[in-house]
């Protein structure tokens, strides 16, 4: 079997949202490759948190069963969190779906998600391995379904400032033009992760190898690029009146400035290059933008999150265990 849902941005293609049916409920969930926890705003939080979502209420669905005693909690890259109980339901994605899916209810969550009001909580599309249900963690979505699928894929094709495509099950000949550029991926730490052991900078740049680059995963859950620091350092070097805000948290440029093009190898194969336009990635008024490409704090991986992801074809090969990118149809 195939399904498709559609993914629709949120201001400043911060993220995407989809469609999902849980015990007959609908909902709107963030896709997140980043993570491997499927949760949701729930009934049991004081309504001063779930205010303007939409929460899934176990009692009303006939097919829904508690896990007793089983609990989760994750915290995200950005330092949002969320907390909750268990219970296992039928999720259906775009036609897809599994009977008996863990599915996590929040009952405390952090701020930044009670503000963001037309997400009614994650679908994780990572590896089971980081999934934060005790004592015994549970499987994703898509490794309950993949050997249903016709193939063990599922795509991302997300827009900028447009609503795009997750499918599950096909490569969608439709969606993408040329070749598939795949790396094999490593999911040992619960990622889609591989090498990204050069990057370019300008529009004929010379690749620059980096035997120090971190890995990099595909992140759909994150909002922008964030790189080692010499590669983001080496990067804003070439943007006239470039520099580092702490208020707003990264770099910054006049709007007017030249962006260069930006290319990140993906695996040794391959290297994916954005255009310099693309890297402005918010006005913050006065004539001062912010970066699509910010540091990664030293955290040891790059995160090629929507500013990247928005401009091609991901596959996800859950199978071969390998992702891909290919130019948009
Ligand atoms: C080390 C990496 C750090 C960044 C992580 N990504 C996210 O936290 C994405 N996300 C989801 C909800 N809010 C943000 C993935 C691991």
């Amino acid at each position: 079997e195939t399904g498709q849902v559609t993914a629709s941005p949120e201001q400043n293609d911060s993220e995407y949202l989809s469609p999902v049916t849980i015990g007959g409920q609908p909902l709107t969930l963030d896709f997140d490759t980043g993570s491997a926890d499927l949760w949701v705003f729930s009934n049991s939080l004081p309504s001063s948190d779930s205010a303007g979502h939409v929460t899934f209420d176990p009692s009303k669905s006939s097919t829904f069963t508690p896990y007793s005693g089983a609990t989760w909690q994750i915290a995200y890259g950005d330092g949002s969190s969320a907390t909750g109980s268990v219970g296992f339901d039928s999720v259906t994605i775009g036609g897809v779906t599994v009977a008996h899916q863990a599915v996590e209810l929040a009952d405390n969550l952090s701020g930044a998600f009670v503000q963001d009001t037309q997400n009614d909580g994650l679908l994780g599309l990572g590896f089971s391995t980081i999934n934060t249900i005790q004592t015994q963690r549970q499987k994703t979505f898509f490794e309950n379904i993949m050997p249903s699928l016709a193939l063990p894929v599922f795509t991302a094709n997300l827009q900028a400032d447009a609503s795009g495509t997750y499918t599950f099950g096909a490569i969608d000949a439709a969606q993408y033009s040329g070749p598939i550029h795949y790396t094999a991926i490593d999911s040992s730490a619960g990622f889609w992760q591989f090498p990204s052991p050069s990057y370019t900078i300008g529009s004929n740049g010379a690749s620059v190898p980096c035997t120090t680059c971190s890995p990099a995963i595909a992140d759909t859950g994150t909002s922008l690029v964030l790189l080692d620091d010499d590669v983001v350092a080496a990067y804003y070097a070439q943007v006239s009146g470039a520099s580092q805000d702490q208020s707003q948290g990264g770099y910054v440029f006049p709007c007017s400035a030249s962006l260069p093009d930006f290319g990140v190898a993906i695996g040794s194969g391959y290297t994916a290059v954005l255009a310099g336009k693309e890297i402005l990635y918010e006005d913050l008024g006065g004539g001062v933008c912010y970066g699509g490409l910010q540091s990664n704090a030293g955290q040891g991986v790059q995160i090629f999150g929507d500013v990247l992801l928005r401009h091609f074809f991901a596959v996800f090969d859950g199978g071969a265990k390998r992702f891909g990118l290919a130019k948009k149809a």
